[in-house]
């Protein structure tokens, strides 16, 4: 696998005219990095335009060979994202949810629904998500996030909301899905546990660019 995860080139994203983020080059090396910075400062927006989701202009290339403007299905294939607040429609079940993302994504079937149990996620999978409470929500958005063979996964305050259990349950499976190479870029306003899970790095997002730390 190459060194670099991610690389932005020129990367520039406006909101009706007003500029949030302008990162003229920025490499980012394989690892568990903490994305920070003040509230408003450009933390999600960068997420979303990494994870394909939102239009920018510039490029984002993954492991130096993935393009956003070639191959942009292969991206965001390749790139999972948790939202800091999930949002699914209403009338669909954890169950419906899980075997969408499944059937998109592919991955190991076995070991997602081992998660499932292990996050006592099975007790209301087969609920409507119009019925959950957030930390029920969140548990199940950061279960999705895993599905598949990312490369790369993004969390957004990704500790917020979820009770100790699941906190530990999610260090595990960060350390465990890293020492199979996949890399990690995740926000959060509260440190996180070092002993639980070394990080590489820090982002800091401010004054619009983002500079590694
Ligand atoms: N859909 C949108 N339309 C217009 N402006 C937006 C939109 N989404 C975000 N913004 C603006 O972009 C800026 C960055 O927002 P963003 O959500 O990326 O910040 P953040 O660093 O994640 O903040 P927080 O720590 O509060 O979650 C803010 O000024 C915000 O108001």
């Amino acid at each position: 696998m190459s060194d670099s995860v991610i690389t932005l080139r020129d990367v520039k994203k406006n909101y009706q005219g007003i500029p949030i983020l302008d990162v003229p080059s920025l490499e980012i090396p394989a690892g568990i990095h903490w994305l920070q910075g003040q509230n408003g400062a450009g933390k999600t927006t960068c997420m979303k335009v990494i994870a394909g989701l939102i239009p920018f202009s510039g490029e984002i290339l993954l492991q130096q060979q993935v393009s956003s403007k070639k191959d942009p299905v292969t991206l965001r294939r390749l790139i999972n994202y948790a939202e800091a607040e999930p949002l699914f429609p209403s009338f669909l079940t954890g169950r419906d949810l899980l075997s969408l993302y499944i059937n998109t994504k592919g991955g190991d079937k076995d070991w997602i629904t081992d998660i499932v149990d292990i996050l006592g996620i099975q007790g209301y999978i087969d609920n409507p998500v119009s019925s959950y409470s957030s930390g029920m929500l969140k548990k199940l958005s950061l279960l999705l996030a895993f599905t598949g063979n990312p490369a790369l996964i993004l969390l957004d305050e990704p500790l917020i909301t979820i009770d100790t259990a699941a906190v530990d349950t999610l260090y595990n499976l960060i350390r465990e899905k890293n020492n199979e190479g996949v890399s990690f870029i995740i926000t959060s306003h509260q440190p996180f546990d070092e002993q639980k899970i070394t990080l590489t790095g820090k982002l800091i997002v401010a004054d619009k660019t983002i500079t590694r730390n």
